[in-house]
């Protein structure tokens, strides 16, 4: 049998982290060795042997965890949110002088998101109008989702290469916050509901028509199998990736 990956868990004890916990030590390739939580120190990842580590914290660690985890030879699986272009070049330079290390900054672990963002990106080429709106948990404490930054990054990109016009809008007064937040020119609303785990609609619309893509996370158990899967890629894919999709052939 091939060597389990040595993996550590870091925000071991928030919602996230405790599933990936019990997913990393349901994996046959994969050994939990640590699995900490906020005031634990980082010296327990290199005292346990950890080569990979799952960052599942907050906006306000994730960076130092990574930098962490990338200057002491680790790879990197982290699904914190928090990760803006300024961090992005940070870390980008940080990898290129540890050419070995692997980071995944995956906005979302679930496949059905990943795909849900790549297909609207590709539809949003063909209609007029494009807006998004996330719906989560009210413990969530940033807004909007990176999901759904992630998404309108990526429609934009589509949007700006295939030559369409932003989306139109006439409105000329509102109440602040009336038509969301604009991420590159894309309009993002953000739904905080109990009940609620992570959802995501793109609503395109075009001359007597509209097309949904939504996606619904109904447990965070809908995440694991794209936390197992970075894992198993990371170490595969040096330097830095941005978004799951990196790693699959979506063959969009
Ligand atoms: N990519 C994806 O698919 C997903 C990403 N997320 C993102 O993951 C992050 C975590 O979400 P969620 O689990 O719901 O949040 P939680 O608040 O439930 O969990 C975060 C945990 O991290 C702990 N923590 C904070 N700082 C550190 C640190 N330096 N070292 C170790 N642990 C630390 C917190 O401790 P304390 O409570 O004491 O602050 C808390 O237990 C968020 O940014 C969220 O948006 C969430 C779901 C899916
Ligand atoms: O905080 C959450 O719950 C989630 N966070 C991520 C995000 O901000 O996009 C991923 C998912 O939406 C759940």
């Amino acid at each position: 049998m091939t060597e389990q990956l040595a993996v550590a868990v870091l925000g071991a004890h928030g919602r996230m982290g405790i599933e990936a916990v019990k997913a990393v030590e349901a994996a046959a390739d994969m050994k939990l060795v640590a699995a900490l939580g906020r005031g634990d120190s980082l010296q327990a990842l290199l005292d346990a042997g950890a080569k990979y580590v799952v960052d599942l914290t907050v906006p306000d660690s994730t960076e130092a965890n990574v930098r962490f985890a990338v200057e002491n030879g680790m790879h990197a699986v982290v699904g914190t949110t928090g990760w803006d272009s300024e961090r992005l070049g940070a870390l980008r330079k940080l990898l290129a002088a540890n050419p070995a290390a692997g980071v995944l900054i995956a906005p979302n672990f679930a496949l059905g998101s990943v795909l849900a963002s790549a297909f609207a990106a590709t539809a949003s080429k063909y209609f007029e109008s494009v807006e998004i709106v996330e719906l989560h948990h009210p413990n969530k404490v940033d807004a909007p989702s990176g999901t759904a930054v992630r998404t309108a990054q990526l429609i934009a990109a589509a949007r700006a290469e295939a030559g369409v016009p932003a989306s139109p809008d006439a409105t000329d007064t509102e109440l602040e916050g009336a038509r969301g937040c604009d991420v590159d020119g894309v309009r993002v609303h953000s739904v905080r509901l109990r009940g609620l785990v992570a959802h995501q609609e793109v609503l395109l619309g075009g001359p007597g028509e509209q097309l949904t893509i939504r996606h619904d996370s109904f447990d965070r158990a809908s995440f694991m199998p794209g936390v197992l899967l970075g894992l198993r890629k990371v170490a595969s894919h040096p330097g830095l990736t941005v978004g799951l999709d990196g790693y699959l052939d979506l063959g969009l």
